[in-house]
């Protein structure tokens, strides 16, 4: 039998490979972004994505791989290639938002999930990092304004909570835009510094975003006290400070692991799909190359009489354009008075935009555009069913 050192040496070399043939692909994609700049062609090709997984799937088969898995591992780096692309006709596009050095703001510090979010938003452009935590979402904003940082992380809504109503009130008296987004899977663990029982936790330290998206799992266990922080990096410091087997955070393991701590439990959310959205702010707005798909972000609030929302909406069905979120938030100062939040497929240079920005300036109180944004959504392709 081979020596074990000796596989494991050719199973290094054989990774080596494999991430020197990843990178290699990422050089292909921004290639292909390249010959898209000069037709104009959309980003994303679903046909030429079906053909692909279609192949690999059947070559996969022939090699005893299965198709789930193949499936699993050519998301991901579609998905990458696909953000990658649009990063870099979004950095041609908007010469002047480039900045060598990106220094962002986010909640909490090194290990909550704001400073993941940033970690992976800020890998896919070619600036570097310098990361500034803050610990309200005031501040994360009054840093982006001030010019103390380039760019603010903001968590907008989770699947499990639902909308951060927090952050869409700051952004009712913000001068800052929306230039990106970011949607994140959020793993909820129970983080601890030793090998403890959850049956000897007494304390768990949460952000109340965490806490109220793994409500189901901490009323199962209605002894154990919750002590509030500002973020679940604060959680997991004070857990690291504490240092006894009583004490737990809820944060994530790539978190945990930064602060030398373990998950004891994983999988805490309510929502077994527990997803985060993120929003990226910086002081000037962005344009959106054609080629990626766009949403434009603005708020405006209707009058008070019968059907005046419904008018509104009226003028984005005219104009064929897609509406993905309403939220609607009370006007602070003017009781009863809601402010709408509104999301749309949509670039705001196109020209069913500019129509429905003017016309909806023409029939609300007040309307402000909080800008356009590349869409990050990207959505598996399907092959037949009968390959899977
Ligand atoms: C690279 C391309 O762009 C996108 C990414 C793909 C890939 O990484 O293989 C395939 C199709 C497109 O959605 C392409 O069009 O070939």
């Amino acid at each position: 039998m081979a020596d074990l050192n000796d596989i494991r040496t050719r199973i290094t070399t054989l990774d080596s490979n494999l991430l020197a043939l990843l990178s290699e692909r990422r050089e292909l994609a921004i290639e292909v972004a390249k010959s898209k700049q000069s037709t104009s062609k959309p980003v994303r090709d679903q046909d030429r994505e079906q053909q692909l997984l279609v192949r690999l799937i059947n070559q996969g088969r022939e090699l005893g791989l299965d198709s789930n898995y193949i499936m699993n591992i050519y998301h991901t780096v579609l998905e990458d290639s696909v953000l990658l692309q649009q990063a870099f006709l979004q950095q041609i596009k908007n010469p002047n938002a480039a900045v060598s050095v990106a220094r962002v703001a986010f909640l909490g510090d090194k290990g909550s999930y704001s400073n993941l979010a940033c970690k992976k938003y800020f890998a896919r452009q070619d600036d570097s990092l310098v990361e500034l935590g803050f610990p309200t979402f005031q501040q994360i904003i009054s840093a982006v304004e001030k010019g103390q940082a380039d760019y603010g992380m903001l968590p907008i809504e989770n699947t499990s909570s639902g909308s951060i109503n927090d952050v869409y009130d700051l952004l009712q008296h913000t001068s800052l835009s929306i230039v990106g987004e970011l949607t994140q899977p959020i793993e909820h663990s129970l983080i601890t510094t030793s090998d403890t029982d959850l049956s000897k936790i007494k304390t768990i330290y949460a952000h109340p975003q965490p806490f109220a998206q793994c409500s189901l799992f901490l009323s199962a266990h209605p002894h154990i006290k919750i002590e509030f922080v500002d973020s679940s990096s604060a959680a997991m410091a004070k857990v690291k400070e504490l240092n006894n087997d009583t004490v737990a955070a809820i944060g994530s393991i790539t978190g945990g692991e930064l602060y030398g701590l373990k998950p004891i439990r994983t999988g805490l959310a309510n929502q077994t799909e527990n997803y985060s959205r993120f929003i990226v702010v910086a002081r000037k707005p962005v344009d959106v190359a054609v080629q990626i798909p766009a949403k434009t972000t603005f708020t405006m609030s209707t009058g008070q009489q019968a059907g005046c929302l419904v008018e509104a909406l009226l003028v984005l069905r005219e104009q064929g354009v897609n509406m993905t979120k309403l939220e609607s938030r009370p006007i602070q100062g003017n009781p009863w008075e809601e402010m709408f939040y509104i999301d749309v497929a949509a670039n705001l240079q196109s020209e069913n935009m500019q129509t429905v920005i003017k016309q909806l300036t023409r029939i609300t109180n007040q309307l402000k555009v909080l800008g356009c944004y590349p869409s990050e959504d990207v959505a598996a392709t399907d092959v037949p069913e009968d390959l899977l």
